[in-house]
């Protein structure tokens, strides 16, 4: 086979990575190409991840950077998607990155430390043994559907706390699915939003809720 086959092509910084990242750029370039370097020998990404890193994951994870205040808990951090991207932008939030595995746990360790990241805590753990009732906002991105997902993350928000959950095309589905547990974990407000609208990029779906 001609090796070159194999080879996936990178895709090259998008234009409104600056205007995302502001000064922070630099951060940001240096994280994707780690994950450029590393994300697939390490198991952390896919090889058909490659042609679409800064927009379908650096960028669509930096997009709900403005929503964040305090601090933040993200489950299942795994690459540091969206945990380390949020980190670069806000260094004004603290966060804290939960994963259970250790492989993923080191690389979240070792970014958090090379980039300089002092708002950032590596928990290697499962969401049913976070600290409970700590988080301002709670994160996840492809951790699980929202029937799953809900019971495990609305118990790491503090009362009056939020879950901001990413989500894709299937929300809408996901949210009738899970009318059950938005109710057992007393949510309120609700609702799904689009961000990223009007701007030069592929915009993210998120599952917005105030736990009670
Ligand atoms: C598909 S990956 C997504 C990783 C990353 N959030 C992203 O968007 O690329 C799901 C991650 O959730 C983690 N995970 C699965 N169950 C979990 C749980 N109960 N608590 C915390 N993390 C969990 C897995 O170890 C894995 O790293």
């Amino acid at each position: 086979m001609d090796p070159s086959s194999e080879i996936s092509i990178v895709e090259a910084e998008p234009s409104i990575a600056r205007e995302v990242f502001g000064d922070r750029i630099g951060l940001a370039r240096r994280f994707t190409a780690a994950l450029v370097d590393q994300g697939e020998v390490r198991g952390l990404i896919g090889p058909l991840e490659l042609p679409r890193l800064w927009t379908r994951h650096v960028i669509n994870c930096a997009l709900a950077a403005p929503l964040l205040h305090g601090a933040v808990t993200d489950v299942g951090s795994g690459a540091g998607l969206p945990g380390i991207v949020l980190a670069i932008v806000r260094p004004d939030v603290s966060f804290t990155l939960v994963e259970p595995m250790e492989r993923r746990t080191d690389w979240l360790q070792e970014q958090a430390s090379d980039l300089g990241l002092s708002n950032v805590i590596v928990l290697r753990a499962r969401a049913e043994e976070a600290p409970r009732a700590a988080a301002d906002i709670v994160t996840a991105r492809a951790v699980g559907a929202l029937t799953k997902l809900i019971p495990i993350a609305a118990p790491l928000a503090r009362r009056g706390g939020e879950l901001l959950l990413f989500k894709g095309a299937t929300v809408d589905a996901e949210v009738a699915k899970a009318q059950r547990a938005i109710a057992r974990a007393r949510l309120a407000d609700v609702r799904v939003e689009e961000l990223g609208t009007g701007m030069a990029t592929e915009g993210t779906r998120v599952f917005r809720a105030t736990v009670n």
